[in-house]
């Protein structure tokens, strides 16, 4: 058989790909945009794709060389795409804040008909982002977590009761397991009004379908994830495309819609999320912080929230919060761990406080640990779970004071980790030091210095919430026990290469001693 046609046109099909990658990965020379070369095919990108490096590193990596050159702003390439990094504080406040509606969107599949859960705040788009966004802030009011503070509380018995029995078997905890069990257990019961008991029982449905929608290594989620990246938004609807896992679509619609239904048919009640999503879907609106029990028809704007509505959005609570929150707690515990009088003089506030408020941990008494507050934000800072924040260019942009203009659908980088690791604003920046947060050192700093919730119209809408839950479990967890690290941690810490959420590889192994 005369091979020479097929070899013909296969060696026409690499030089076409090669000529377009060449091409594609000339766009900002062509525009005579300030740029770093890119890898062929790869991009600035490659040891992240690669595996090598986790995506704080890869991204922190790109900030400290576009610094370095003394530029504001660089364009680069996710493989062949242009794409741009922010390194100037005031430029990164435009892009958040001041010059906002040219980067609303984070660029992320959304599909509401053909896959309802990705139809959720993180995901959703200009108007309809900001209509879901105006009808869920009143969730997450001071006022609302107070009055969900009790069910966050409840939940710590659990945590404490299976380190005891840890201790009593060998002592050694791989933390970031635990403490992904407590936050599953605060957001099943604060979110879902549902008693998880995850902190027992690690194979219950809400862990098993948490891991799903997290794990990388499960080959179907790699390949839907891929193809959601590679193919144009017009194409992936044109051709119903489903990021979501169908048996985990099946498993979060049943539970809000068995939740809601049992709680409609039997007059049900109750201080957590599930109420206040209630009140959308049946009066278009969420009550004041004191009338969050009545169930009375007042639609302020004539537009409810539908079912699927309402579950898309549980579901970005669950899965926005349980990994990062746990996150945070795991790397607090971890400097804690290695720096014992760190960890003690936190033990002397946390006992203090708890003195004064009949030893039971309460709103108020969590409000006063300033020392507690200055660790939660250090580990913000030092390890943001959230390690680049992405966003979209949604109308072209001049960059003020230069000639270049972002096109429309340009992605556009926030540099968390590279900020945070910054020594200009951070001296010293691998050291743990709650200090850097206190009033006067705050004060002297960028307010864009610390972004581990992003910033402006679409800053974190779970903050607080996650400050809070850090705070309660590691004052459960500091209150009656010691923590130091065990061998089996790999020293110096090292960042896993697969996980969106910044996570300590090969876990984080800690023996907890009872005091
Ligand atoms: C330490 C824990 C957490 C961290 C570090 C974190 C970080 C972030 C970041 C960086 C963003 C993007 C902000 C931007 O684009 O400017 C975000 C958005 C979001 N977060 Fe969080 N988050 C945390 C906990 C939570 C919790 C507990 C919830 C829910 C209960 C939550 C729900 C959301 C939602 C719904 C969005 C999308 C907001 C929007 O696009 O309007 N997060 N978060």
């Amino acid at each position: 058989m005369d091979l020479t046609p097929f070899a013909y046109i296969i060696a026409s099909l690499i030089a076409i790909s090669y000529l377009y990658v060449k091409w594609a990965q000339s766009y900002w020379r062509r525009k005579h945009i300030q740029h770093l070369e890119p890898a062929f095919l790869y991009g600035n990108v490659k040891r992240l794709l690669k595996r090598e490096i986790s995506l704080g590193n890869q991204f922190q990596d790109i900030y400290n060389e576009v610094k370095s050159r003394g530029w504001q702003f660089s364009g680069y390439y996710f493989l062949t795409a242009p794409s741009l990094i922010v390194v100037d504080l005031e430029l990164i406040k435009r892009v958040m804040q001041t010059d906002f509606v040219h980067f609303m969107n984070h660029g992320f599949f959304v599909n509401e008909e053909a896959d309802p859960l990705s139809g959720h705040l993180f995901r959703l788009e200009d108007d309809k982002w900001r209509n879901v966004r105006v009808k869920l802030t009143p969730a997450f009011t001071s006022g609302k977590l107070k009055m969900m503070f009790s069910t966050m509380t409840a939940c710590t018995e659990g945590l404490a009761g299976l380190l005891k029995e840890n201790e009593r078997l060998n002592g050694v905890v791989d933390i970031k397991d635990v403490l992904s069990r407590f936050t599953t257990d605060v957001i099943g019961s604060v979110g879902f009004g549902i008693d998880c008991n995850s902190i027992n029982d690690p194979d219950c449905d809400f862990i098993v379908y948490g891991r799903k929608v997290f794990d990388s290594h499960a080959i179907g989620r790699r390949i839907r994830q891929t193809v959601a990246v590679l193919l144009p938004m017009s194409l992936l609807k044109a051709i119903n495309f489903k990021l979501t896992d169908a048996s985990v679509e099946a498993f979060f619609l049943n539970v809000v819609r068995n939740t809601m239904r049992y709680r409609e048919d039997n007059n049900i009640n109750r201080r957590d999320f599930m109420q206040l999503m209630l009140q959308l879907k049946n009066r278009g609106t969420i009550g004041e912080d004191d009338k969050v029990l009545e169930g009375k028809d007042e639609n302020r704007d004539g537009s409810w929230l539908t079912e699927n509505q309402i579950a898309a959005q549980c579901f970005v609570f669950f899965f926005a919060g349980f990994e990062t929150s746990a996150t945070t707690m795991t790397f607090a515990l971890y400097e804690l761990a290695v720096n014992q009088d760190i960890q003690e003089k936190l033990r002397r506030e946390i006992t203090e406080v708890l003195g004064r408020h009949g030893h039971q941990i309460t709103y108020e008494a969590i409000m006063e640990m300033t020392y507690l507050d200055k660790i939660v934000h250090e580990t913000l800072r030092k390890h943001p779970p959230i390690a680049d924040i992405p966003r979209i260019c949604t109308k072209d942009y001049h960059i003020p004071g230069t000639n270049a203009v972002i096109k429309k659908g340009t992605r556009v980088d926030i540099p968390v980790q590279g900020i945070h690791r910054d020594p200009d604003y951070y001296p010293d920046p691998e050291k743990f030091d709650p200090e850097r947060f206190s009033d006067e050192n705050k004060s002297k700093r960028h307010q864009y210095a610390f972004l581990p919730f992003g910033e402006g119209p679409r800053v974190c809408i779970g903050a607080r919430f996650a400050l809070l839950q850090a705070k309660v479990g590691l004052t459960a967890i500091i209150s009656k026990f010691r923590v130091i690290l065990n061998k089996k941690t790999q020293t110096p810490l090292e960042y896993e290469t697969q996980f969106f959420v910044t996570a300590p590889k090969g876990g984080l192994w800690l023996n907890v001693q009872e005091i």
